[in-house]
């Protein structure tokens, strides 16, 4: 570890500093990156559902222990992403032998299985899981996300997550995790159904902001009223998916780059994110008692999962540090408080 300081000691009084990383990511000058400036770590893609248990009978465990191995030995925080997910889970998990849909029960005992398996084999090494990730609708009128998870299990599927996680590791700080959470009609559906997680009698420890802002959003008054709201209920709150996108958010956005348009990094699209890293990180700080952590999403610009998402190879500039590695101006803007 270098003597300058990093962004973890620049917060050692306020929260963890996370970042979601790849195994490849852990060697070289990433690695030494990782080291310098976070103290946590969440694997982007290599516990999901899919990418650990590819099929019923075959688990995975390769790529999942070279990260947590990795914090273990650098003594980092490790939260693990995700236990319950709609996407990249195996698609065999919703299907008999043949082919049709499982029943409730089956697909309940999978869940159990999994959950209970991959908890276990962390225990002691991964602190916090976000449990059940993104099941709130993004439709105005429908509360819950129409997944196979809900297809088939109904509401039932998010509080036995919860449960049999707590049952797999009483120790583990279990969050349910969205995007979209500081969005008003979002953030009161995460809400009602953290409380009705509570009212299930089922621990729940936190609720997960992913964080996937944009220079243009959102303002300072949603992200306090949201911090707020969540902390209201007695639970942590993380920002779990931390990035600025040089973009407006598009969700529905699935079109290539259109030939002319320029995805350069442009002067104002910087000047913009330097104000909204200031704002995001003077609102985290204000509220260091409720915030538990603040985990980037990707390392660096070099890669970014907004490289591609909503637009295929449209690139983003989303975070602290250059495709260099270097810090980037927003960086001393998150750092100048000290
Ligand atoms: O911001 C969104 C908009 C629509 C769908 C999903 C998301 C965010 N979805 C997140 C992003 C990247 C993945 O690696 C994470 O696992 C996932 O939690």
């Amino acid at each position: 570890a270098s003597s300058e300081k990093g962004l973890k000691d620049y917060y050692s009084d306020y929260f963890p500093i996370g970042v979601a990383v790849s195994p490849r990511a852990l060697q070289g000058e990433s690695g030494e990156l990782i080291l310098k400036q976070f103290n946590s770590m969440t694997p982007e893609n290599v516990m999901k559902m899919g990418p650990i248990h590819p099929e019923e009978n075959r688990y995975n465990w390769e790529y999942a222990d070279q990260v947590a191995d990795f914090a273990v030995e650098h003594n980092l925080k490790l939260r693990g992403h995700a236990l319950c997910w709609h996407n990249q889970a195996g698609d065999w998990i919703f299907k008999d032998e043949n082919g049709d849909q499982v029943s409730k029960e089956v697909l309940l005992q999978r869940l159990k299985d999994h959950i209970t398996t991959v908890v276990q084999r962390y225990k002691g090494k991964i602190y916090a899981w976000d449990v059940v990730n993104e099941a709130i609708s993004d439709k105005e009128d429908e509360f819950l996300r129409d997944s196979p998870w809900y297809q088939i299990c109904g509401e039932d599927f998010i509080i036995k997550a919860f449960e049999y996680a707590h049952e797999a590791d009483p120790d583990l700080k279990l969050f349910y995790n969205d995007y979209s959470a500081v969005h008003p009609i979002k953030r009161d559906k995460i809400y009602k159904l953290v409380k009705m997680i509570q009212d299930a009698g089922v621990p729940i420890h936190g609720v997960g902001i992913q964080g996937h802002f944009s220079i243009y959003e959102p303002t300072e008054q949603e992200l306090r009223d949201a911090i707020e709201k969540y902390a209201s209920l007695g639970v942590e709150v993380q920002i779990t998916e931390l990035d600025v996108s040089v973009y407006h958010k598009e969700h529905s956005r699935r079109d290539p780059l259109p030939k002319d348009e320029d995805d350069a990094f442009k002067p104002e699209q910087e000047q913009k994110q330097i104000e909204q890293y200031d704002m995001l990180f003077r609102v985290f700080r204000d509220y260091k008692d409720t915030l538990t952590g603040v985990t980037f999403w990707n390392i660096s610009d070099r890669y970014s999962w907004l490289d591609n998402f909503p637009v295929r190879g449209r690139k983003n500039y989303p975070l602290l540090f250059n495709e260099e590695l270097q810090p980037k101006k927003a960086y001393y803007k998150v750092i100048e408080f000290k």
